[in-house]
């Protein structure tokens, strides 16, 4: 007990060792592309009660453990569960996705507390308690929350889609913006830090919409809120590593490994290299999503490119962003067998 090699390998290569095979998992590993996942959500009247039923969220996460050989299981839930917790209206169109009250177009914008907030989502942290307890030793427990400025743009919009209208208020109410940033901020420290209390090893921050950003809002919107984040998490005793994904961020990743205290980086599967972050931070990445559609010879050259592009580093095999409904999973499977090299 306590050696490097009792530690599950998703955590040795988070504190910078590189393995070969490196240790994978799947960006939204559990959902729609499973069956039993279909059928397991027709338990439930909505996506939120799913999220908050301890039970169906901890099944959830076992059903791909079961069929893949993972490195790592991710807590099941969602982003939004926050601004639910912060008193906004939440919830999800069939085959659209999310829905929220916009905030753009409200004259006082007004929040719960974000200490009380979190109270409110004490199923999420029973939630992770189980799986922490159901999952096998040598698979780490990955804890997650959105980044401020994506969970903000679903606030401000109140849906998905382009981000103009919320790049549009971050000029026109740059106060409140800059306070719904902040408070997201620390709610969301919070939030991870009771996923860590719970059980879980490391933690993810989901800056999905990171893209189309000038510097300037790029250091506003998204650096300076993350590390707000990042420094209150550990003000709060939490010394598990961070892993940043901030999908879309171009030529400004460098800045974002480099001033937001985060320990690792999920590259989305634009980014060509790791030559510009700094030499030893771990990756993590950056598969097309959609060769798990497509599989055969495509895959198989996918998998390749993808080791070959971070074989000087430590890396932790991923997508570039998240597994598509249309995705199968003797894809999956085949893609796990081809990085562990069985
Ligand atoms: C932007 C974002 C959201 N949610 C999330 C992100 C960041 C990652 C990314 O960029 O993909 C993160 C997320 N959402 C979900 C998980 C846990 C599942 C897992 O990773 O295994 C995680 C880590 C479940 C979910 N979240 C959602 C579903 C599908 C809803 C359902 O099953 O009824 C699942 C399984 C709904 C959701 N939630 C969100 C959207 C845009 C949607 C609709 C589109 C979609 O389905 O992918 C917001």
């Amino acid at each position: 007990m306590g050696t490097r090699e009792n530690l599950p390998a998703l955590l040795r290569v988070l504190s910078g060792e590189r393995l070969d095979p490196p240790p994978i998992w799947i960006m939204r590993q559990a959902g729609r592309y499973l069956p039993e996942y279909r059928e397991l959500r027709t338990r439930a009247k909505s996506f939120l009660d799913f999220c908050y039923s301890p039970a169906l969220a901890t099944e959830a996460v076992m059903q791909p453990l079961r069929r893949f050989p993972l490195d790592a299981a991710i807590l099941f839930s969602d982003i939004l569960v926050v601004p639910d917790a912060l008193g906004r209206k939440v919830w999800f169109v069939e085959g659209e996705g999310p829905r929220l009250e916009p905030l753009i177009g409200e004259q006082r914008w007004s929040f719960g507390e974000a200490e009380k907030a979190i109270q409110r989502l004490a199923p999420v942290y029973e939630a992770v308690e189980r799986i922490k307890a159901a999952i096998p030793a040598g698979t780490a427990l990955i804890g997650f929350c959105g980044g401020p400025w994506t969970v903000a743009t679903y606030m401000l919009q109140g849906r998905g889609g382009d981000k103009d209208e919320a790049r549009r208020a971050a000029y026109q109410r740059p106060e409140d913006v800059d306070a719904l940033l902040s408070l997201l901020a620390e709610a969301s420290a919070q939030h991870l830090a009771a996923q860590v209390a719970a059980g879980a090893d490391c933690v993810q921050i989901f800056e999905s919409w990171a893209e189309g950003l000038s510097q300037p809002l790029f250091d506003r919107l998204i650096i300076k809120p993350t590390q707000q984040l990042v420094k209150r998490l550990r003000a709060l005793g939490v010394t598990v590593p961070i892993i940043g994904f901030p999908r879309g961020a171009g030529l400004l990743i460098a800045e974002y490994a480099q001033h937001t205290g985060i320990d690792a980086i999920g590259l989305d599967t634009a980014v060509p290299s790791a030559a510009a972050l700094p030499s030893s931070m771990p990756v993590q990445g950056n598969l097309d999503p959609q060769l798990l559609v497509v599989g055969g010879d495509a895959l198989r050259r996918g998998v390749e490119e993808v080791r070959e592009r971070f074989c000087g580093t430590p890396h932790i095999f991923n997508l570039g962003h998240g597994i598509t409904p249309q995705a199968s999973p003797e894809n999956v499977a085949e893609l796990v067998r081809l990085v562990k090299g069985a």
